[in-house]
């Protein structure tokens, strides 16, 4: 199966000071690869670079084969609204002027949905990321972090992504609203094949959610593979002392979930709509 995303041996500074060190990392369909690792180790950077929202001093970068920096606005809609991001800061990238719902609807119009469906898709949208419908109507500023953190999912998925960036998805949610999320993320992975690139630094959410895992620090990556193997038996002391640092309760559990999930469907290459 050909990679959806590749970065190839890609390096990035940012004035003179490596952020990004030649990193190679693929993302296939339906397989979710989470990047892990110290703050400032150059997650956001990759994310950012998956994007094509900063381009690489060295390396490329190819989504679905194109270079996700020269992807023009019109022209490029299509491949644009099959590679989504759903950032760490939401509150940056909602448009203050609109209301939730309509930041959503504007999502489900670039991707072709008659306006007359528009509504009933984002109060859908909504009810899967948790979301109580009449929140809809509610401009940014009036939302939670948490809120605003779902509203950028609902965005995300409204194109029936092939990819999704996230970064730091879960991290302004409380435990059953992250659980519950992860458990919506992971029901589109096996219905439609959407793959994810998953930034975080809770490492219970990566190893529930991510198949493989990419370990960095200081921009280079020092150990990467399935996520169980890495945590239950990881071969660089950083990656060991990454997971002592989350505390027993992580590995323990991501144990048992590791379990669970051997047993649980592989990525597959489907590509339906997920709405
Ligand atoms: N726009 C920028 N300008 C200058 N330096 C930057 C910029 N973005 C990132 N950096 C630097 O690049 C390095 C990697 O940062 P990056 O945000 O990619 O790390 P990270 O692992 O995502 O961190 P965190 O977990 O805190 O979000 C850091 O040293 C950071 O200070």
């Amino acid at each position: 199966m050909s990679a959806l995303l590749r970065l190839d041996a890609v390096s990035k500074s940012y004035a003179h000071r490596p952020a990004v060190t030649d990193v190679t990392l693929e993302v296939h369909p339906g397989e979710s690869v989470a990047l892990v690792g110290e703050s400032g180790s150059g997650k956001s950077t990759l994310a950012r670079l998956a994007l094509g929202l900063v381009r690489p001093d060295a390396g490329t970068v190819s989504f679905e084969g194109r270079d996700p920096a020269r992807l023009r606005a019109r022209a490029d809609r299509d491949v644009r609204a099959r590679l989504q991001f759903v950032p760490q800061h939401p509150r940056g990238s909602l448009n203050p002027a609109l209301r939730s719902g309509e930041a959503v609807g504007f999502a489900l119009r670039a991707h072709g949905v008659p306006r007359r469906e528009r509504a009933d898709r984002t109060a859908e949208l909504f009810r899967r990321v948790g979301l109580a419908p009449e929140l809809a109507r509610r401009f940014p500023r009036e939302l939670s972090g948490g809120q605003l953190q779902r509203v950028a999912v609902a965005r995300a998925l409204a194109t029936g992504p092939a990819l999704v960036v996230c970064d730091e998805p879960t991290s302004a949610l409380d435990r059953d609203t992250r659980e519950r999320l992860l458990d919506l993320l992971t029901e589109l992975r096996e219905r439609t094949g959407t793959a994810y690139l998953f930034v975080s630094h809770d490492l219970a959410a990566v190893a529930r959610f991510a198949h493989r895992t990419l370990v960095l620090r200081t921009g280079r990556v020092v150990e990467q593979g399935r996520t169980e193997h890495l945590w239950t038996a990881p071969d660089h002391p950083y990656t060991r002392a990454l997971l002592d640092a989350s505390g027993p309760h992580v590995t323990l559990r991501a144990t048992k979930t590791l379990r669970h999930a051997a047993h649980s469907a592989e990525p597959n290459d489907k590509n339906e709509d997920p709405t």
